[in-house]
């Protein structure tokens, strides 16, 4: 009988996890390690898949619909011995023989879960039935990227994993942050009922190369903005806070979560915190000081503040963010100026 810490409590797994591959057991095991990655062509997704193609005894299989991802952040796996993409919208069901899966599927831009809500909740809940009972079938470990967003608009703060939140669940959000709980319960039950080997992630604002330019989210419009020379818009109040994560720190740690031997909830994310206004403040210093900063109109349920504890992170995995905001920023300016083919004023 397995038991493993989970959220400061003792789930009693009480039947083994289903048999994995045969392969998995042989005298001389000679396969690479099969690793499905579920939205592997997205911003995260493709910083993942880099670092997993980089041990020459794993392969990558890449499931994803292109919804927000783009076969330019995989182009240069395409065609290795070791890598396959498959388009595929994992609200349908997938059958591929692998050991590992990263289930990273999910639009992340409020606009875009915001664009088609009754799909971004389909993603989180039959997309995530569907991927554990891919790992059922074939006795793979899975790791779920759930988001601080489960904390909805936090009245505990900074945000520890006992934290149950408070979330609306009828908003506009709803679909993305209930979606997300939604899929760590189906988690959960798969991992009492079943036995499946199961991570869970909860991932704080990630910010980094690759991000969609025009995704909405706030790094990426105030840099883009500032490389086009046009005002930061800071939503109001301005006051609201975010921690971000770059993303080669959130790479990390996604893998060490995967390889390590806790189920989670486990926040991960840079406890570096800063308001709206502050933010925009070390754009406009760090990238165009001549630009200016004008508060504009928020959207419905956005949270107030958000900051990870990252002592489970740190006690269980070893991991801590290394990259501050002020060395990531320049990292992404520079993706940035060269996807939009501007060079940053003299
Ligand atoms: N970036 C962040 O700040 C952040 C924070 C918390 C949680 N997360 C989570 O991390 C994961 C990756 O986020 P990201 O920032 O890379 O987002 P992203 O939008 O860049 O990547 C998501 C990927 O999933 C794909 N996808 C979406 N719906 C799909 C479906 N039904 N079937 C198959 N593929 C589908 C998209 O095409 C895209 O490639 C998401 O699960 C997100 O909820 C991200
Ligand atoms: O870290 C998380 O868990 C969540 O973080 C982000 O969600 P959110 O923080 O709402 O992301 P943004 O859209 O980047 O907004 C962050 C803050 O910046 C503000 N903002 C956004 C855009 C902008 O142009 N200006 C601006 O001030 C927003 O009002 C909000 O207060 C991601 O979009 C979610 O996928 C993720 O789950």
């Amino acid at each position: 009988m397995a038991t493993e810490a989970a959220n400061g409590n003792n789930h009693v797994v009480t039947k083994k996890p289903p048999t994995p591959s045969p392969l998995r057991n042989s005298k001389f095991f000679q396969s690479n390690m099969r690793i499905l990655v579920t939205g592997g062509a997205g911003f995260i997704g493709s910083h993942l898949v880099d670092k997993l193609m980089e041990n020459e005894k794993n392969e990558v299989i890449v499931a994803d619909n292109f919804f927000t991802g783009s076969k330019d952040n995989l182009r240069k796996w395409i065609g290795h011995p070791r890598f396959e993409l498959i388009r595929h919208d994992i609200t349908e069901p997938l059958l591929v023989e692998v050991d590992q899966i990263y289930h990273l599927a999910c639009p992340a831009s409020p606009i875009f879960y915001k664009h088609n809500p009754v799909k971004t909740i389909k993603t989180n809940v039959m997309g995530t039935m569907n991927m554990l009972g891919l790992a059922k079938r074939v006795g793979a470990r899975i790791l779920l990227t759930s988001t601080s967003e489960v904390y909805g608009d936090p009245l505990e703060h900074p945000q520890t994993e006992e934290y149950w939140g408070n979330v609306n669940p009828i908003g506009v959000r709803s679909c993305y942050d209930e979606g997300k709980r939604v899929a760590e319960t189906l988690m959960f039950d798969y991992h009492r009922q079943h036995g499946i080997e199961i991570r869970i992630a909860r991932i704080f604002n990630t910010y980094g190369p690759r991000m969609n330019i025009d995704d909405g989210r706030v790094v990426s419009n105030f840099i883009a903005q500032a490389l086009r020379g046009e005002p930061l818009t800071v939503q109001a109040p301005g006051t609201q806070t975010r921690s971000f994560c770059y993303v080669s720190d959130m790479v990390d740690g996604l893998i060490r979560l995967m390889e390590g031997e806790n189920t989670g909830p486990i926040n991960l994310g840079n406890p570096g915190e800063f308001t709206m206004t502050e933010l925009a403040e070390v754009v406009k210093e760090l990238i165009e000081p001549s630009i200016s900063i004008k508060i504009v109109e928020n959207t419905p349920d956005d949270p107030r503040q958000r900051k990870p504890n990252i002592a489970k992170a740190k006690q269980l995995l070893g991991w801590e963010p290394k990259i501050t905001l002020r060395q990531g920023l320049p990292l992404m300016e520079e993706d940035f100026k060269q996807r939009l083919g501007v060079s940053k004023k003299a």
